[in-house]
């Protein structure tokens, strides 16, 4: 029996299952399913990227009592290794953010992707705020974000590497380019609060714009939950939900930082 290799996401398997059974019952061909992304670190076993957000939750418990008992309050002024750390780290994620956002985007165009509605088809082939002692920058907000998002977005890699998922990675990465470039600004005029007002007045902006990418991402995920389309109905409800629960946690954000506070933003 002649075998052919083909790779696969979750949807693929649904979608071919009768053709693949059609092949081998008359025309005497196996089609042995290999998944798209197997072979890439990280992608093939969920245990590093659950092990990493454990990780990541160890240090910043770890932090925070480490704060908490030795009653540490935010440095008046940082160390210049700290203010160097903070630069270079704000510098390489930018930088990371613009490569992937404009990758993505340039994928997407040369596979005649339309901005909604593709299925995907196996051919298309903080520690900072901690260092910071800011415990007021480690809310519950940014650790269930970054606690939870690696591991959503590991099941993404694993179930389905295109598609439509181009999209919120093209959009989620385009905002982290504006937000990497706000905490730069915010790192190099930390001493000068004058300048800090006049070039980071943006923020609340900044802010509607990550709330407004949550909003996008779950209109996109009702239509492709209400039109059927072939994507793994679990991980598409899972990102209605988290798209609900961040513009919850961003709503309230907002609220406090923006609306509530009668200094206003706090930059000023
Ligand atoms: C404007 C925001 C981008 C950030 O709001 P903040 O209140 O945290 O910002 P701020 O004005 O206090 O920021 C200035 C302070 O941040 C410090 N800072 C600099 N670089 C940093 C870094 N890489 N991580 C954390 N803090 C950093 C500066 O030195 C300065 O400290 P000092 O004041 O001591 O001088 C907002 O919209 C936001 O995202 N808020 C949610 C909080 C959050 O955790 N966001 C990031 C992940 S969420 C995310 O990523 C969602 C998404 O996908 O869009």
């Amino acid at each position: 029996m002649e075998v052919v290799e083909r790779v696969y996401s979750g949807v693929d398997v649904a979608v071919q299952h009768g053709l693949y059974e059609f092949l081998r019952r008359d025309f005497g061909v196996e089609v042995v399913s290999t998944p798209a992304t197997k072979g890439l670190p990280f992608v093939d076993s969920p245990t590093p990227t659950v092990l990493s957000a454990s990780l990541y939750l160890v240090v910043i418990v770890g932090g925070l009592l480490w704060i908490t008992v030795g009653d540490l309050k935010p440095r008046a002024k940082e160390p210049g290794w700290l203010q160097a750390l903070v630069l270079v780290h704000n510098l390489f994620c930018f930088a990371l953010s613009l490569y992937m956002c404009v990758g993505i985007i340039y994928q997407a165009i040369v596979h005649g992707y339309s901005v909604w509605g593709n299925a995907y088809y196996p051919h298309h082939r903080e520690i900072i705020m901690v260092l910071k002692r800011s415990t007021r920058q480690i809310t519950f907000l940014h650790v269930y974000h970054h606690a939870s998002i690696s591991v959503i977005w590991w099941a993404i890699a694993h179930e389905v590497p295109g598609g439509d998922v181009y999209f919120s990675a093209a959009l989620n990465a385009g905002v982290h380019v504006f937000m990497y470039g706000y905490y730069f600004l915010a790192a190099l005029l930390r001493s000068k609060p004058k300048l800090r007002a006049k070039y980071l007045f943006w923020g609340r902006y900044l802010t509607q714009f990550q709330m407004f990418q949550f909003m996008l991402n779950l209109i996109h995920a009702y239509i492709i939950i209400k039109m059927k389309m072939p994507m793994p109905q679990y991980l598409v409800k899972t990102e209605f939900y988290y798209m609900i629960s961040l513009l919850c946690l961003f709503g309230n954000f907002y609220f406090r930082k923006y609306i509530k506070s009668s200094k206003g933003d706090k930059i000023e």
